[in-house]
């Protein structure tokens, strides 16, 4: 396993930097250890030896190439080298430290143990090293040895600048330091210590004391019980008797101060609180999931399509070739002239103006002179787009964060942002976010990229052919250039039917869908409430785990199982992104309404931190489709333009959508300011080209499997009274028989039905026998095989 996962690493398109890993193997840390061991053994004898032969050896150091020669320390010329370098020449005798230190750490890794104290042995060892050598510096002129030159030269500096008042005081300093907070000596416990030391010689003295006169009265031996009785207490009879029994005669004589001693205490001003040592227990860092880490490496959820190629850039087209930002002079000029002469017109004397031109719109800041109302060049638009003889001015005043007013004009020739320039800028590939959108361009020629997982939903609205589904494709092109199928997956529903059907191709790499479905695309309106409760399903699980993990997000908790710190036998799996994009709200709001918006009002309240995110787009933005709740929960809005004013309100609270120029031009909100951006194009070939190359790659072997739903269609009871009968329902039966398919959208296309009543007449065509019961993703089998079989049968009844 751990073989493949390093082909994997290799071979994985995404450039991600190659992680260098410090970790050892065990082999390797004995390995380490017993070295270090044995060189800090090494080091032990040659300076011990060092200082008996350094004499002896000063001349050897000068010829250490020489085979010939010999040096009388114990380890030769390799031993005496060492000890001139760091005895001699480094810090004394402190260097012993030195040797201690290292053999320490071959101890430590030898026998692998955790590493923390022996960092704290290091620093601290160094420290006394270095202590130890200046404060013998102070008598390097009798012997150069005890300190080295490095307790010399530090010293010598100290005392330049110190004095030697100075240099005394602050190695009493750091020996404070040492006591206080390496040995945590506390005055108390020094107080504490000596007054037990005093005692205890008391004690020794008041022993002695009683030893004189057992002395004395040794002769009375075997009489010796006697005055023991009458001091001792009941309880210590028996612990007594055998020791005055088989012991000799001095033998009573320590119960005694026990015996005598102990009620005493209260009495005496000095009693004694002993103190416990305490070790400091060592943390455990080598626990099971590290050792599983260490063994196997990271939990890589990239492994299964461990081949996967991410889709080149090659596939995207260039349509800003030779159209790079052209700065039109005299269009600039000639806007400029226009809006100062309406504006003066109207009495409103500019002190500046500045222009920004964007792809599709070029920004005019202007300052106004003192003392202008904002409001009456707010209520200006219409005439300067009269002036200007040009659809779609937005004034936005005044823009946030700057004193000016900003006028965007539309450009005579609008430039395409293309998809491949947005995904090729840096902004979007050095992007570190969890679900990297890239939208398209702001006004200033910035790329535009917004992470999904933070918004954490996002609602589209535009007119029909503004721009929504180009703005779709991009989103979902911009997670499939950054995300491996491993890491996210989609939930399409497409009531049209045809703006998401390319993505079929990508089904096994991408898509989510629910068992026992043909189709991952979802373009039946029961089916999308299936999904919706499955996904709050999936919802709910994901909280399960989450909970149990101690995760607060997908994030955490996905990091937390690459650490392998989560046990897939409990449940535990890495845990896809999910992107469930609606496209055409309207329609599903329109004809399943309730049955909808609950689902979706509870996703988008609650899966924000289990890594379900949504995408609805609708054409009609009005508040019986957008309802409150809705968009209660959507901060993120996308708009495109829309044909009212009212309509902007709905989806942005606040005009402007409605003046913008179209394919493509949008409005940006996060839930404070508006950005204007031109949204990158992709057209359908490209995201064709993109799901062929996808596609024609190693897949799983199904869809990603959402959770399974049991609908209330399939507990129906069947007794359902004739007289209760929908209005419709001889004509749905009509209509059912004839097609010889019994669903229920066939009922709301043919007769124009809503979902909820045509789900009710199914269920009382099945009561009268005329369909077949629920069948999960199928459609209902038809009972009766022909119209007149079917009035016969309903005549009979
Ligand atoms: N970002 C863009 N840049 C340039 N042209 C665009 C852009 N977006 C859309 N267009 C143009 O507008 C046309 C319609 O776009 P699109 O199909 O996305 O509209 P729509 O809002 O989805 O319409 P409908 O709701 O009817 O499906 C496109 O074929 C394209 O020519």
């Amino acid at each position: 396993m751990a073989r493949k996962k390093a082909k994997t690493k290799s071979t994985t398109p995404k450039k991600q930097p190659v992680k260098i890993s410090f970790k050892l193997s065990k082999q390797q840390k004995i390995v380490l250890g017993s070295f270090l061991f044995l060189l800090g053994i090494a080091l032990l004898f040659s300076f011990l030896s060092y200082f008996f032969s350094w004499q002896a050896d000063q001349s050897t150091l000068n010829s250490l190439g020489d085979r010939s020669v010999e040096a009388q320390n114990w380890l030769n010329k390799f031993g005496a080298a060492l000890g001139d370098f760091f005895i001699y020449q480094g810090f004394g005798i402190a260097a012993f430290a030195l040797a201690v230190l290292v053999t320490l750490t071959g101890f430590y890794y030898f026998f692998d143990r955790p590493k923390k104290s022996l960092q704290a042995y290091w620093f601290w060892g160094i420290i006394v090293m270095l202590w130890f050598s200046v404060f013998f510096g102070f008598f390097a002129q009798s012997n150069a040895l005890l300190g080295g030159m490095v307790g010399f030269e530090l010293n010598d500096f100290l005392q330049d600048y110190l004095g030697l008042i100075g240099t005394i005081l602050v190695l009493a300093f750091v020996a404070i330091v040492y006591l206080a907070v390496r040995l945590k000596l506390t005055p108390e416990l020094v107080g504490q210590y000596l007054s037990r030391k005093r005692n205890d010689l008391k004690s020794e003295f008041d022993e002695q004391d009683d030893e004189i006169s057992f002395e004395d009265t040794a002769f009375e031996k075997d009489n010796i019980e006697l005055p023991v009785d009458d001091a001792a207490d009941e309880d210590l009879e028996d612990f007594e008797e055998p020791v005055l029994k088989s012991a000799p005669a001095p033998a009573p004589a320590p119960p005694k101060p026990v015996v005598n001693e102990a009620p005493k205490p209260a009495a005496d001003e000095e009693f004694e609180i002993e103190i416990e040592e305490t070790i400091e227990e060592e943390e455990v860092e080598e626990n099971l999931s590290t050792k599983l880490v260490q063994d196997f490496g990271e939990f890589d959820p990239t492994l299964e399509l461990s081949n996967y190629k991410f889709p080149s850039i090659e596939l995207l087209k260039d349509y800003t070739q030779g159209q790079s930002i052209t700065i039109d002079q005299e269009e600039l000029e000639e806007n400029k002239n226009r809006i100062v002469d309406t504006l003066k017109n109207y009495k409103i004397d500019i002190a500046h103006i500045k222009a920004t031109v964007g792809p599709t719109v070029t920004l005019y800041e202007i300052v106004p002179e003192a003392g202008i109302r904002i409001s009456k060049i707010k209520n200006l638009e219409d005439d300067i787009a009269l002036s200007l003889s040009a659809l779609g001015i937005r004034i936005i005043a005044p823009i946030p964060g700057k004193g000016t007013i900003g006028i965007e004009v539309p450009n005579k020739n609008a430039r395409i942002v293309s998809m491949r320039s947005a995904i090729a800028s840096p902004k979007f590939q050095n992007a570190e976010m969890e679900l990297p959108l890239t939208l398209g361009k702001t006004i200033s020629n910035e790329t535009f990229v917004v992470d999904l997982a933070k918004m954490p939903h996002l609602l589209m609205a535009g007119a029909t052919g503004q721009g929504k589904s180009v703005g779709l494709n991009a989103i979902l092109t911009s997670l499939l250039y950054k995300k491996h199928p491993a890491e996210v997956k989609f939930v399409l529903v497409d009531p049209k039917k045809v703006e998401l059907t390319l993505f079929n191709k990508i089904e096994r790499h991408y898509l989510a869908k629910l068992p026992d479905t043909e189709e991952a695309i979802i373009t039946d309106n029961t089916k999308v409430i299936h999904t919706l409760n499955s996904l709050c399903i999936e919802m709910d699980n994901r909280y399960d785990l989450l909970k149990d993990a101690m995760a607060r997000n997908i994030k955490e908790y996905n990091a937390k199982f690459k650490k392998r710190k989560l046990n897939p036998n409990n449940g535990h799996k890495y845990l896809p992104y999910i992107v469930l994009v609606i496209d055409e709200f309207a329609d599903l709001i329109m004809t399943a309404g309730k049955e909808v918006e609950t689902p979706i009002a509870r996703l988008a309240q609650l899966a924000r931190a289990i890594g379900i995110h949504l995408i609805v787009a609708t054409q009609r933005p009005s508040v019986n489709v957008i309802t409150g709740i809705i968009k209660a929960n959507f901060p993120a809005r996308i708009a495109f333009r829309v044909t009212s004013k009212i309509d902007s309100r709905t989806i942005l609270d606040s005009q402007g959508a409605d003046q913008l120029i179209g394919r493509g031009d949008m409005l940006f909100t996060q839930g404070n300011e508006l950005v204007r951006v031109q949204c990158a194009f992709v057209d359908t070939p490209e995201v064709e080209k993109i799901t062929d190359f996808i596609g024609s790659q190693k897949a799983y072997p199904d869809a990603h499997l959402l959770p399974e739903y049991v609908g209330e269609e399939g507990g129906t009871s069947l007794d359902i009274d004739v007289g209760e009968r929908d209005a419709l329902f001889v004509e749905a039966a009509e209509v059912i028989v004839t097609a010889q398919q019994g669903s229920a959208s066939l009922l709301q296309r043919k007769l124009k039905l809503g979902y909820n009543r045509a789900g009710r007449i199914i269920d009382q065509l099945e009561a009268a026998g005329i369909v077949g019961p629920f069948e999960g993703s199928k459609a209902r089998q038809v009972l009766v095989t022909d119209l007149n079989a079917l009035h016969q049968q309903l005549n009979n009844e």
